[in-house]
């Protein structure tokens, strides 16, 4: 009987993640001179497959933290079934996401992607790549905290409803950014999350949030205990996730909003692996309705 569960391709691991610094390291900018000096760069005019491609080869020498190949595949899937006219990512890295999704949701007939990037450097390595990739049609790059950009995109008009949003950023803001989503009314029924790293390093509060029934939500918010509301990020989170991002003094708060407990989610997780062959996997949430409508 051949095996249900997903395997890994060996041959095609990233190099191993390094223990302290892997990333802001200068790699993102060599991953740039790579790709333009690869010998076909002009065949890769225009191709997000092959720039894809000179990523990860770039990838199996020195680390990116990218989703990778094998997650990507759950979400691009998932994109061909959704079709969403406005897809959001937050955390856009080096555009890796940003590349296979983009190019997913443009082919799937949809008007956007907005890649939520705060690091500036990271934003100018996606904006190379993403016209590289000849995506700037349809791909938008937003540098800036997610949580600065939501409420832009928001009081701008340019985002009503996001009908899907990968969530890929500092681990401790995924639930506190849903949360501002649902208040801004910009995910609501209709509305497909697809959340990376939830086994690895693993995101137990949002799980929780995303997994609880609409009566559990309502009494966690009256207790103020929803753990998600400004105050410290859960203790469940390790000390080097909540850091991460602190080396260039980025500010970690966390939004405040109290979200909308009323909406109901159905949410499965779906085993992977991390590039590098490490396992993980994607929680896809789906808002299927508002309790009491
Ligand atoms: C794991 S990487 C994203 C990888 C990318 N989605 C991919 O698969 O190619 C996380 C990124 O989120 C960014 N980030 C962290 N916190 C953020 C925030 N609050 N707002 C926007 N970006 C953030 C980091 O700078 C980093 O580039």
């Amino acid at each position: 009987m051949p095996s249900a569960e997903p395997q890994f391709d060996h041959s095609k691991a990233y190099a191993a993640k390094e223990e302290d610094v892997f990333f802001d390291d200068g790699r993102e900018t060599d991953l740039l001179h790579f790709v333009y000096s690869r010998p076909n760069i002009e065949e890769i005019r225009g191709n997000p497959e092959l720039v894809l491609k000179a990523i990860d080869d770039f990838g199996r020498t020195k680390y990116l933290m990218n989703v990778g190949e094998d997650k990507g595949k759950i979400v691009t899937e998932l994109i061909k079934e959704v079709k969403p006219q406005t897809m959001v990512e937050l955390g856009g890295y080096i555009g890796y996401s940003c590349l296979l999704f983009g190019a997913a949701v443009k082919q799937a007939g949809g008007q956007r992607y907005y890649s939520l990037e705060r690091n500036p450097v990271f934003g100018a390595v996606i904006l190379s790549l993403v016209d590289l990739a000849g995506l700037s049609d349809v791909v938008k790059v937003e540098i800036g905290s997610s949580e600065t950009s939501l409420k832009r995109l928001h009081d701008s008009g340019k985002v009503k409803k996001i009908d899907l949003m990968f969530l890929d950023h500092y681990k401790p803001a995924y639930t506190t950014d849903l949360k501002l989503c649902e208040e801004l009314g910009l995910v609501g029924p209709g509305s497909v999350l697809a959340a990376d790293n939830v086994i690895q390093p693993g995101n137990p509060p949002y799980l929780e949030y995303v997994r609880a029934s609409v009566s559990e939500k309502r009494q966690k918010a009256e207790r103020g205990a929803d753990g998600a509301n400004g105050a410290a990020p859960d203790a469940r989170f390790q000390d080097k996730q909540v850091k991460q991002y602190a080396r260039r003094g980025e500010s970690e708060a966390l939004g405040a909003s109290k979200g909308r407990p009323d909406l109901v989610y159905e949410s499965r997780l779906v085993n992977s692996f991390e590039p590098t062959g490490e396992p993980d996997g994607i929680e896809i949430t789906r808002c299927v309705g508002v309790e009491g409508k």
